[in-house]
């Protein structure tokens, strides 16, 4: 399946580092923009992103081989939907949302009809919008395919090959799988950046504003965490709400337990705990698996 034509629906951090990317990686690809934002169209044109950005989502997937849906976990039925009546046989629809199983059952269902390959690419920053997105943003990253069971060899090809052309390392699996991992590495963490942040800023009457004043090491990787857009992150809580209320289950008793040694003076509990999990820093470290310290003037 050639992909000659590429259609993005959702101009954002991650739609617009992919037209960026296309830009520089796969030239001879035609890529067609939309945003159901008046506002993101208008920068999309100002920055020069994809070859033209279209008003109608209809007209906007005409003709494409491949159309990604770039937009909030919670809208994608919506995206969905607006582009039906546009979209020519053949072609694969594909996104790029957060959690898995949700949003391919709900472009199964506006969908019924068509090639539904989702994907996700495990790349982002806390930033959003058009202005944010940088074209080498999926480069040595994870790329996430998760097709249905009556998905056809050629069309996982096609995706897998479309991202590896991006400069990410695709991997295959189950979407309720996917959930379940990107649970604990992904959601999990910035549900509890949220709640530090969150909390240390109620504590600000206590302590005086002196969160904010000494915010320097590792409360200030937080805010970064914590500053994630409010939308996206609320639509993904919302999606995959099984898979992190089991997660978080299991934290809270783990944090029991670490509140339980310090309460009870249990050096060794805690020193045993934090070793195991400077190991496991370190393995990700070796694994080439890590993209150095947050690099807060990143490019965006
Ligand atoms: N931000 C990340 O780190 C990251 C990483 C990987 C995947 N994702 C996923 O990518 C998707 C987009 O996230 P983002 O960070 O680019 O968000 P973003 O807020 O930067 O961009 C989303 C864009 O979608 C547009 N939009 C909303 N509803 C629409 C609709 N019905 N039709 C057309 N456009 C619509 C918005 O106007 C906005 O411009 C989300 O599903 C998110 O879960 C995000
Ligand atoms: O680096 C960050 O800022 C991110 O939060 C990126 C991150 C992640 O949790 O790893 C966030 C959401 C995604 O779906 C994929 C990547």
């Amino acid at each position: 399946m050639a992909i000659d034509r590429v259609a993005i629906v959702g101009l954002g951090l991650i739609g617009s580092s992919i037209a960026r990317a296309i830009d520089e990686r796969l030239p001879q690809v035609a890529v067609t923009g939309h945003d159901a934002s008046d506002d993101v169209r208008g920068v999309a044109r100002e920055l020069g992103l994809c070859d033209g950005i279209v008003d109608d989502p209809v007209a906007a997937v005409a003709d494409a081989d491949l159309v990604i849906l770039a937009v909030p976990v919670g809208r994608m039925a919506d995206a969905a939907a607006a582009i039906a009546p546009g979209l020519k046989a053949g072609a694969i629809i594909s996104d790029v949302g957060s959690s898995k199983a949700g949003v391919a059952d709900a472009l199964a269902k506006a969908l019924p009809d068509h090639i539904i390959i989702p994907a996700h690419p495990v790349a982002g920053t806390e930033n959003s919008g058009p202005a944010a997105g940088f074209a080498s943003l999926f480069e040595g990253r994870w790329c996430i395919v998760t097709p249905g069971a009556d998905a056809s060899d050629e069309a996982v090809a096609a995706v897998t090959g479309f991202w590896q052309a991006l400069g990410a390392k695709v991997e295959t699996m189950d979407a309720a799988h996917h959930d379940m991992v990107l649970a604990v590495t992904s959601h999990l963490p910035h549900l509890i950046a949220y709640t530090i942040v969150g909390t240390a800023s109620e504590l600000e009457e206590v302590t005086e504003s002196e969160v904010i004043k000494y915010s320097a090491g590792g409360f200030r990787d937080f805010t970064r965490i914590a500053a994630s857009d409010p939308v996206m992150w609320r639509d993904v809580f919302l999606a995959n709400k099984d898979a992190v209320l089991a997660t978080l289950q299991r934290f809270n008793e783990d944090l029991t337990a670490l509140q339980q040694a310090i309460r009870r003076g249990d050096g060794a509990k805690l020193e045993e705990w934090f070793t195991r999990t400077r190991a496991i820093r370190r393995s990700i470290i070796e694994q080439g698996q890590d993209d150095a310290a947050p690099d807060f003037g990143r490019k965006h």
